[in-house]
């Protein structure tokens, strides 16, 4: 299914403290956008959302978070809730990014909980999967992968807009990428698992690929059948150079 509006968000992940506003108000100075083929979002580390918020303000420029808690309030020391995310200025949340899974322990079953929460604040979630390289190495990654979608994509997104972020876990902050072949070989494999899982209504949800995205690859990956934008992490650090990705898109 070909894709008409793509997504391409910037994920800082924990990097930048209040100088990096400047990053985030070129960006959005420069950036001109045909709303209808594409929309670009920034999660910057939650302490910097609400100043970004005012940085971003009337600008094409989303907001977003990198996690939240699967309950909107409560004793969660240290946690931060869908509905506080909101109310700082995001639209979007990163859920299941493979640090989460692999640094925090995080299973399917929490990254569904804390989708259910997403959506309940108003957010828009952006699911990440992927494989890592020994999982690829032994055959067993469209297996892997769309047993992550299936399991990880509550009942509640039926109605609802979320994206799903394809990120081959080896491929994260390395440099290294799929082949065209094979990003587009498991971006039809999660579109089918969405659908099998949510119907074809939820066929519409924009699959992005992210790991090593850069100025330089991006217009290939970003043109393969099924890629439907790009989750962007080292390359969205500085605006030039997530400028560049974007106009690749
Ligand atoms: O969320 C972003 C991804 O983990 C990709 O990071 P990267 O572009 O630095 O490889």
């Amino acid at each position: 299914m070909k894709q008409s509006v793509k997504l391409v968000v910037g994920n800082w992940k924990m990097h930048g403290l209040s100088g990096a506003l400047d990053q985030a108000s070129s960006l959005s100075r420069a950036l001109v956008i045909d709303a209808g083929a594409i929309r670009v979002g920034l999660c910057p580390p939650a302490t910097l959302i609400d100043r970004m918020r005012g940085v971003l303000k009337g600008g094409p420029v989303e907001l977003g978070g990198q996690d939240c808690h699967a309950q909107p309030q409560g004793a969660f020391t240290g946690s931060v809730s869908a509905e506080m995310l909101a109310d700082a200025g995001a639209r979007l949340v990163i859920l299941g990014h493979s640090e989460r899974r692999t640094a925090f322990g995080e299973t399917d079953r929490d990254v569904a909980e804390k989708v259910e929460a997403a959506v309940a604040a108003g957010l828009e979630p952006i699911v990440c999967v992927g494989e890592s390289l020994a999982q690829r190495e032994r055959g067993d990654a469209v297996a892997i992968v769309t047993a992550q979608v299936a399991a990880s994509l509550p009942d509640s997104l039926t109605e609802r807009p979320f994206a799903v972020a394809y990120e081959p876990i080896w491929a994260i902050g390395t440099g290294l990428t799929p082949t065209l072949e094979q990003i587009a070989e498991m971006h039809a494999a999660i579109r089918s698992a969405v659908v099998e899982r949510l119907g074809q209504g939820a066929g519409r949800a924009p699959i992005l690929y992210g790991g090593s995205v850069k100025p330089d690859n991006a217009r290939a990956i970003l043109s393969t059948p099924e890629v439907g934008g790009a989750l962007v992490g080292g390359a969205s650090l500085q605006a030039e150079d997530f400028l560049a990705v974007i106009r690749a898109a």
